[in-house]
This record gives structure tokens, sequence and C-alpha cells, in this order.
């Protein structure tokens, strides 16, 4: 279908009322495709035009399913964008093939959203600066719980808030489970060199296995479940404010090491991560130039309008290879 004004319109109007894309075949004289169809449409294209017109495969979907698609327009020579994470923490094998041809990929809003994190990192690395050492509070959803609820709100609330405003993934709980930043730390730390899977890395979730999406429906966790998580959190936030901290949820990078985890942890009010408020992202990198004054990147991390932003430069920037 043609993108015009009209068509963009509905399809905002169709998002933020909590609607599906599947809506927009309801508008109009529209085809949709689902699955393998939609995937044999995408081949198609890219066979035709993806060696000569440097055709973009972009996905913005939370999905796993798209790895292999996007594995197969790489080989027909078309570029890819993602703001999804999923493809590139899958198996080492599957991101070693999305990357075959570096130039030609592009995933800034993977971390950070649209803060030019991958950017600056691919920039340091490739001038052969060794990064030895990464900090970072790479979750705009939990920053802003984690503020929030230093204010005294619960987080049962502030959970609600957080999705209402786009911060979170479409089920919240893959943010609580850490398993967005412990994606997000995998593909730092693949940029980084290491050979290393999702189950490699230590991750805290801040729910029990007994509320997780294979055992409870979506809106039974954000309608009952979550209210049992709010006194644990308070109680913990409080006795990190009672010794002078706040807690963050961070992620620990380190190269000498390979170790890589992510968790709650407690941070002076007056450091870079404890400073942090909102939906603020904040990345601090360590290499040999960057060693006593490191690199900071910080800004906002999740949202609709900065993540749209990420992608949009990232085609724009591809487009200047064609
Ligand atoms: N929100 C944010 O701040 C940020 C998000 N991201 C990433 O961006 C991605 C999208 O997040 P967000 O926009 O919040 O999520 P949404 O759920 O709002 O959007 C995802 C869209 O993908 C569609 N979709 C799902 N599966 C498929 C599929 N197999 N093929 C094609 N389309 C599919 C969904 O369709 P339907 O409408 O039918 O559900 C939906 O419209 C996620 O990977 C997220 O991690 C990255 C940085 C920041
Ligand atoms: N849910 C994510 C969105 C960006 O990746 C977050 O909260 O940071």
């Amino acid at each position: 279908m043609e993108l015009n004004d009209k068509i963009l319109l509905e399809t905002c109007r169709i998002k933020l009322g909590g609607g599906s894309l599947s809506d927009l075949s309801n508008f109009g004289e529209r085809k949709l495709f689902l699955n393998t169809e939609a995937t044999k449409k995408v081949i198609d294209i890219a066979t035709l035009l993806g060696k000569s017109t440097g055709l973009a495969c972009v996905d913005c979907s939370a999905s796993s399913d798209t790895v292999n698609v996007l594995k197969q327009v790489v080989d027909l020579g078309c570029c890819i964008v993602l703001a999804n994470k999923k493809p590139l923490t899958s198996t080492i094998e599957d991101f070693n093939k999305l990357i075959t041809h570096p130039r030609r990929i592009r995933h800034e809003s993977t971390v950070g959203a649209g803060l030019p994190v991958i950017a600056s990192l691919t920039r340091i690395l490739s001038s052969g600066d060794p990064v030895h050492h990464i900090i970072g509070s790479l979750s705009g959803t939990l920053g802003y719980i984690m503020s929030e609820v230093e204010k005294g709100k619960p987080l049962s609330q502030v959970v609600k808030v957080a999705k209402s405003l786009g911060y979170t993934e479409p089920d919240p709980r893959d943010d609580l489970s850490g398993m967005d930043v412990a994606r997000k730390a995998l593909i730092l730390a693949r940029l980084l060199g290491q050979q290393i899977n999702l189950s490699d890395i230590k991750v805290e979730s801040l729910f029990p296995k007994e509320m997780g999406p294979d055992v409870m429906p979506i809106n039974d966790f954000l309608d009952g479940g979550v209210l049992a998580l709010d006194s644990d959190i308070q109680e913990r936030v409080t006795n990190a404010s009672s010794r002078g901290n706040v807690l963050r949820y961070a992620c620990v990078i380190e190269s000498s090491s390979s170790r890589c985890e992510v968790g709650l942890q407690e941070f002076p009010k007056d450091s870079p991560l404890g400073r942090l408020k909102g939906s603020d992202n904040v990345l601090v990198v360590y290499s040999r130039c960057y060693n006593e004054q490191p690199l900071v990147i910080q800004g906002a991390g999740a949202g609709n309008d900065t993540t749209a932003a990420g992608v949009l430069a990232d085609i724009l920037d591809l487009q200047d290879l064609f």
C-alpha cells in the first residue's frame, strides 16, 4: 500500500487507540498478508530490487520470527534497519549472518532508542580504540519506574503509566524481567567482539516465575499480579535512600573478563547513573582514549518519537550509500 498522509494518520490513530495494524485492512482497499504469504512477498520484492536499489527492509516489530526473512534479504543484497532487538540477540550464528555486510545494517534504535549509542561505539571501535568497559542504565521503562517509585508512587501504578507513554515493550514483563536490558547488553557485548549468547548473561528479574508470560495472561499481571511487587521494591528503594543511594537497573559489560550482567544496583545520588531522571538512558564507555574521562551518552531512551527518529535517521543514512 502507498504510505500517503491519509494512511499514516489512520495508522497512528489505530495504534494510539491500542489497535492492531491488521485493523488497517478495513480502511479503503487494502490487502493484508499474513506470515508465510507476507514473507514470500518480502522475498519477491527483495529479489527484484535488493542489489540494484539499496532496498532497506525495516523491522519495527518486537517479534523473534523475523530473523529468517532478514537473513534471506541480507543474502539478496538488501540493507536492513532494526528497532527490534530480537533478531540480533538470537544465536551468535544469526547475529554474524545479519552483520555480514556491516555497512548495510543500521540498528541505532535497538539500544537507547534514538540516542547515538551504536554509531558512537562503531566509530570508536573502527578507529582501533579498544573498549574495556561499559556501564549503563539502558531501560527507559525501568529508569522511569525507579524514579517514580523514589517519589513514593506504587510500582503497579507506574508500570501502567510507562506503558501508556510508549516506553514499555508490548508486554511490560519484557522490561521488568530484565530481558529487554539483557538484549541491549548482548548487542553491545557482541559489537565489542564477545561471542556470547543471551543465556550467558546474568539477569535479575523484578517478578517471580509464577507471573511469567507462559503462566499469567498479560491483563491478569497488569490488573493483579504486579500489585504483589509494590512493597518489596518500595522497601529496596527506601533502604538504598537511607544509605544516601538510589537504585538503578544497570548493565555492566567488561571486555577482559567477558563479564556481562544486568540487575538492580545502588548508586550514589550524584553519580551519572544516580542523577538519571524519568525515561533517560545513560551509557558510560571506557576505552583506551576514553579512560580517565569516559564517553558519556545520555538522553531520552524510550518513547515512540525518539525511536521513530532513530529508525528514520538510519534509513536516510543508508540511502547515502546508493
Ligand atoms: N517503544 C520504545 O520506546 C522503543 C521500542 N523499541 C523496539 O521497537 C519495537 C516496537 O516497539 P513498539 O513500537 O513499542 O511496539 P508495538 O507493539 O507498538 O509495535 C510493534 C508492531 O509490530 C507489529 N508486528 C508484530 N509482529 C509482527 C510480524 N511478525 N511482522 C510484522 N509486524 C509485526 C505489531 O502489529 P500489531 O499492530 O498487529 O500488534 C505492531 O504494530 C520493539 O522491538 C521494541 O523493542 C526500541 C527502542 C525504543
Ligand atoms: N522498552 C524499552 C524500549 C526501548 O528499547 C525501554 O523501556 O527502554
